[in-house]
């Protein structure tokens, strides 16, 4: 029998950490090795399965060490200052790592692919193998629709989301402008108010909604004359996050130091 995938959970309480709790106590080849959340979390000293009416026998603790010693894997969905706190444990120990988190500065971003090389890393700003099939659509039709065909990104998410646009949203540009030899940081445009002026060509715009309980939707228009292609993507559970997770962790037991993403993960590249 093989020894199953050590993971510990960091953001344990949050809408991701559990969902991930969940799929980790159910997968035959995973064990929840620790639980980490905030020093000042009302959650320390829970059982992390407690939301499910359930014992795993792991304490939910803030004891980023400790935590550490006991595990293989860290799934970090938190916030960027918390993920860059555990990626300098894991790197001290050793501890692969899979950060879902979002809204990452580019120094941030900088040290996450220093750290990349002493220990393996996959970064994705969404870990649902649909978006990630998405994102090849995107690219294929970015090149085809080149000429004549403005772009627009629309995204969607619930009230407490703290980030926008979404990283998902944020990547879709991405791969959007790298599908046209552009950058998006050339072509972005993030606000229109007031009089803006008629739509400069070439521009990637974005617009943010936030509401209710809406888990994540996309949706990437193509403007033409006389068409339009709207290619989206909607989530209706966090479960394909948890399960994209579990993939990035396999896929990480079997990689050296590196920094990768779920197309990596997935084969996609
Ligand atoms: N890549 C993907 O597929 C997906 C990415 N995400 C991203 O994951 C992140 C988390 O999302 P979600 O679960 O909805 O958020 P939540 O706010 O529900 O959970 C965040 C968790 O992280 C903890 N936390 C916050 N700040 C820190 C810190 N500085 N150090 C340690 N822990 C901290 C929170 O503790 P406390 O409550 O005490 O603040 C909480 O337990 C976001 O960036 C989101 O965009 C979300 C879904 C999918
Ligand atoms: O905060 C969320 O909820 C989500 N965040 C990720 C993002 O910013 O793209 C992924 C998903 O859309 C849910």
């Amino acid at each position: 029998m093989t020894t199953p995938y050590a993971i510990a959970i960091a953001g344990a309480s949050g809408r991701m950490g559990r969902m991930l709790i969940e799929a980790v106590l159910g997968a035959e080849d995973c064990t929840l090795s620790a639980a980490l959340d905030r020093p000042d979390s009302p959650a320390l000293g829970q059982d992390a399965a407690a939301f499910l009416g359930r014992t795993s026998g792991v304490t939910i603790g803030a004891d980023v060490e400790t935590a550490l010693r006991a595990s293989r894997f860290l799934i970090d969905f938190t916030r960027p200052q918390g993920t860059l706190v555990h990626l300098q444990a894991c790197v001290r120990h050793g501890v692969a790592m899979v950060i879902g988190t979002t809204g990452f500065d580019d120094a941030q971003k900088a040290a996450i692919e220093a750290a990349a090389q002493h220990i393996p890393i996959v970064l994705a700003p969404n870990m649902s193998v649909g978006v990630n099939v998405t994102l090849k659509l995107l690219e294929l039709a970015a090149q085809a629709l080149r000429d004549g065909y403005d772009i627009e990104i629309v995204e969607a998410h619930h009230r407490h989301k703290v980030d926008a646009p979404s990283g998902t949203a944020l990547k879709m540009g991405e791969v959007i402008a790298a599908a046209q030899g552009r950058r998006l940081q050339d072509c972005a445009v993030y606000e229109r108010v007031g009089h803006t002026g008629e739509r400069p060509a070439g521009a990637i715009g974005f617009a943010t909604v936030r509401g209710g309980d809406v888990v994540g939707d996309h949706t990437v228009m193509f403007l033409g004359s006389g068409e339009r292609i709207e290619i989206t993507h909607k989530s209706s559970s966090r479960a394909t996050y948890a399960q994209g997770s579990l993939r990035a962790v396999r896929f990480l037991a079997t990689r050296r130091a590196g920094l990768y993403d779920m197309f990596d993960v997935l084969g996609l590249r």
